[in-house]
């Protein structure tokens, strides 16, 4: 139950104090009037049975009082609880989502290789929903529907033992049938859950693969398989319901049927006089008063039982540890590989395997190799976006393992080959290197990117909305604006991975144009598709399976007749020849 708590409340189990204590208030305050009840019947009782007494009147008025005063103090604790409620519930669903979206920045990107990005979104929206949900009904639901019978009971069985036990005897038995089949039910909620994650990664998949899937008239069976994820779903979804809710009902049907053997029990009493008729009576009001709250909680258990999975997945990922690190590096001191081997995830082939190199500050440097041979791993690496698991990498004597990740990309610009631009402006998207950045700045770097121009002969100029991915603009464009993004970040180190091959040849000169003012007077990796772009670059890399199998400058490695050589060779021979293929 703790554990419940601590997952709904995202870790913050305090935070729930207040809608706690406001709904055993609430809960109180309305089992109250079942007690005035009994005493107004109790002296009209008294009245008809010992009528030379005389009716107490000023009892009656006492408790109409205390009644009429009860109306607004009830009123006053179900706002304050409703309050709380809402108020938790909705911190948690606002601040919760974006404690979990900071979160996940600050993890390695070998989270996102194990997670599906649909499951992410899923878990954002849907799970955080469902939690939402659960804090702002069924929590104050599920508290003051546990702690009312626990007061009841200990009040009660000083008033008359053997009708209490009678009222409580066959709630155990339901508590016992839901304990019991707690892990078939955990079981039913992981299954649906995990059948809405497939179908909404399949509807993505879809969706984004819109282009391709027409492409290749591949509809059908990409579509087969978005039919087979949402029969999934039905079917779990289905299973889920048939099972949990009959077992629901049985608990429920066990809990409640306490109060028809209290009524038998207490009819048997009282045609033998040990039971007066005003506890009877206050038995059955404060029984009705008791059983429905719990009741309404039985009847949420389905929800609550899904939704504890749905937080405990959210409790997951918040204990995922982000990379650690408080060093800040010295981005004018060389980049230095030390014996780095480097698997993704558990991956059986490391993806680079004792490489070893240094990287000169203020030079360019050329990685070169065929598709797969590690180029961006080790761009990846330099930015930190993976811990190395053997050997080390360092930036100007600190090493990357101890600096702080956050600290380490503000003194890092890195151009992907695959741009990807934000659902914003243009000048918006530029604007990313540097958030402060004037219109005047931002218009600057786009001119040193050579895109200033296609950009100010759009209709809305800056302002023209780009839509998500990039996808309104060419390949060409969508560079050209990524290395203004980069230009205006002005970082010491730029990690450049070259994309020029697939541009025709007026987008090729001008991308090239811009990063050359891109990478003047920078500490340079660029990974070369190319070779003819890079061979006046002061160092050259050649990776092969992961290894580093050559170094040195053009002329060396041309002059050495290995790899590189023959790369080159081939590159001269066929103008457009891509290395990567
Ligand atoms: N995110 C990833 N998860 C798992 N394996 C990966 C991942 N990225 C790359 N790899 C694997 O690591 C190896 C090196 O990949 P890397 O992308 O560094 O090569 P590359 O030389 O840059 O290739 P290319 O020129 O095609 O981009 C490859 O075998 C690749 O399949």
């Amino acid at each position: 139950m703790m554990q419940y708590f601590t997952n709904i409340s995202g870790g913050n189990v305090r935070s729930l104090w207040p809608m706690g204590i406001s709904a055993v208030l609430d809960g109180i305050v309305r089992v109250l009037p079942a007690a005035l009840l009994v005493d107004i019947f109790n002296t009209i009782y008294m009245y008809f049975a010992e009528p030379q007494l005389g009716l107490d009147t000023t009892r009656l008025w006492t408790v109409s009082i205390v009644l009429f005063v009860w109306m607004f103090v009830s009123y006053w604790t179900f706002s304050v609880q409703y309050d709380r409620s809402f108020y938790v519930a909705y911190r948690q669903a606002a601040s919760g989502r974006l404690e979990l979206a900071e979160h996940i920045r600050g993890l390695s990107l070998g989270f996102f290789n194990r997670r599906d990005p649909a499951d992410m979104t899923n878990m954002l929206l849907s799970d955080y929903g469902q939690v939402e949900t659960t804090i702002s009904h069924n929590v104050p639901q599920l508290i003051s529907g546990l702690i009312l019978p626990m007061l009841a009971f200990i009040s009660l069985i000083f008033l008359d033992w053997r009708m209490t036990l009678a009222m409580f005897v066959a709630l155990p038995f339901g508590v016992l049938l839901l304990w019991l089949t707690s892990s078939l039910q955990e079981r039913l909620c992981e299954n649906q859950v995990k059948a809405r994650n497939e179908a909404a990664s399949r509807l993505q998949e879809y969706l984004g693969g819109i282009r391709e899937i027409k492409a290749h008239n591949v509809g059908g069976e990409r579509f087969q398989r978005l039919r087979i994820s949402f029969q999934r779903l039905k079917e779990t979804s289905i299973a889920l319901e048939a099972i949990i809710g009959p077992l629901i009902m049985g608990a429920m049907l066990l809990a409640r049927s306490g109060m028809t053997i209290m009524i038998v029990v207490g009819s048997y009493l009282l045609v033998g006089g040990s039971l007066s008729l005003p506890t009877f009576l206050l038995f059955l009001l404060v029984g009705t008063r008791i059983f429905d709250p719990l009741t309404t909680v039985l009847l949420n258990y389905g929800e609550m039982k899904y939704s504890a999975y749905s937080a405990q997945r959210i409790m997951d990922v918040k204990r995922e540890q982000p990379l650690q690190g408080d060093k800040d590096i010295n981005p004018a001191g060389s980049i230095v590989f030390d014996r780095v081997t480097f698997r993704y995830n558990d991956h059986a082939v490391p993806a680079l395997q004792d490489v070893s190199f240094t990287i000169k500050p203020n030079t360019i440097t050329a990685l070169v190799g065929y598709s797969g041979s590690g180029k961006s791993t080790v761009t990846r690496l330099i930015s930190r976006f993976w811990d190395v698991q053997q050997g080390e990498i360092r930036i100007g004597g600190q090493a990357l393992s101890d600096a702080d990740p956050e600290r380490l990309l503000e003194h890092i610009a890195i151009v992907f080959q695959d741009v990807y631009l934000f659902q914003d402006t243009i000048g918006n998207n530029i604007r990313i290197g540097n958030m402060n950045a004037t219109q005047a700045e931002v218009e600057a770097a786009a001119k040193r990117a050579c895109c200033h121009d296609f950009i100010a002969a759009l209709p809305q100029g800056y302002d023209t909305p780009v839509g998500e991915g990039g996808s309104t603009l060419s390949g060409g464009e969508k560079q050209r604006i990524s290395i203004a993004r980069a230009l205006l970040k002005d970082a010491p180190i730029v990690l450049l991975d070259e994309a020029t091959a697939s541009l025709d040849a007026e987008n090729e000169s001008a991308v090239q144009q811009a990063i050359n003012e891109l990478v003047a007077h920078k500490t340079v990796v660029i990974i070369a598709h190319r070779l003819k772009t890079i061979q006046y670059a002061d160092h050259i890399i050649v990776l092969e399976q992961g290894r580093v199998i050559e170094e040195g400058t053009h002329e060396s490695l041309v002059a050495d007749e290995g790899v590189y050589c023959k790369l080159w060779g081939l590159q001269q021979d066929a103008e457009g020849w891509n290395v990567r293929t």
